[in-house]
């Protein structure tokens, strides 16, 4: 099977090109594909697949609009479906203009939680129209035998993004985060984040279906919510341990940029 790998500030993914909807990805598939040692690695997998195609088997799509010739079949690393990736999305479209796939500089895919336009930036970037960000009041989880509370955010996918006082590489994030399962029935995703100085912050992410990850960009989009919920314009550079990216806010919508690119390009067997 035809495979490439790629990556957006370190959040990376095995990207399989399925055109005609052809490949089968169950659970136990994705899991061999993202392990690390057995495996290729990746946080998770974009099938790169046209609508028309899984139309035609009869799946159930949110509404897209007819321009949308792509659509990113997300997949965590254990092999749960999410709404929404946005490292994942600009990555897919970094993907598609190299294989020859779109010839425009703006464009539209197809996710679970509808259409994101995105443009490729003259330098490397990729910016993606993030939609409308939802703040929910607050939620809370648990966090190595402490409570955290936070911000419940929608970004198309579900966040708790919690401010923390101190320096985020302090948090025991990597012992994994129980999340209110009122708040969050079908789980979600947490980010720790510390506002280093005005329109800056650093954070670091638990995903569900992922573990900790170098970058989140959803995550990254809930986190710049979260910072100023009361201000709804500006924009945030949000740094995470794999890079940096930039999030333009106006209104309830928001934009996310930063570096996608392409790595490696391969065959592999499962
Ligand atoms: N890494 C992603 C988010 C992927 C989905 C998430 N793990 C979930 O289950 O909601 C991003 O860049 O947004």
């Amino acid at each position: 099977m035809r495979f490439a790998k790629g990556h957006g500030t370190e959040n990376d993914f095995v990207i399989l090109p399925d055109p005609e909807a052809r490949i089968d990805l169950p659970p136990q598939r994705v899991a061999a594909l993202c392990d690390r040692r057995a495996g290729v690695g990746a946080d998770g997998v974009l099938r790169v697949v046209r609508t028309a195609a899984l139309c035609g088997q009869g799946m159930e799509l949110p509404e897209l609009g007819s321009d949308v010739e792509w659509f990113m079949d997300y997949r965590n690393a254990d092999g749960s479906l999410a709404e929404m990736c946005g490292n994942g999305v600009r990555v897919f479209a970094r993907y598609l203009a190299e294989a020859g796939w779109v010839r425009d500089e703006r464009f539209s895919v197809g996710t679970r939680a509808g259409a994101r336009e995105v443009t490729l930036d003259h330098g490397g970037d990729v910016t993606v129209d993030m939609g409308s960000v939802s703040l929910h009041g607050s939620g809370n989880a648990r966090l190595a035998g402490t409570q955290l509370s936070g911000i419940h955010i929608d970004v198309g996918n579900p966040h708790l993004a919690c401010s923390v006082p101190g320096p985020v590489a302090e948090i025991p994030l990597e012992a994994g985060p129980e999340l209110d399962p009122e708040t969050f029935p079908s789980g979600g995703n947490l980010e720790v984040f510390q506002v280093v100085e005005p329109g800056m912050v650093d954070m670091r992410v638990y995903e569900r279906g992922s573990g900790e990850t170098r970058s989140c960009g959803t995550g990254v989009v809930a986190v710049a919510a979260a910072a100023d919920p009361e201000s709804r314009s500006g924009a945030w550079r949000v740094r995470v341990p794999g890079g940096e990216c930039t999030v333009y806010r106006e209104g309830p919508r928001a934009w996310l940029r930063g570096p996608a690119v392409i790595v490696a390009e391969g065959e592999v067997r499962l």
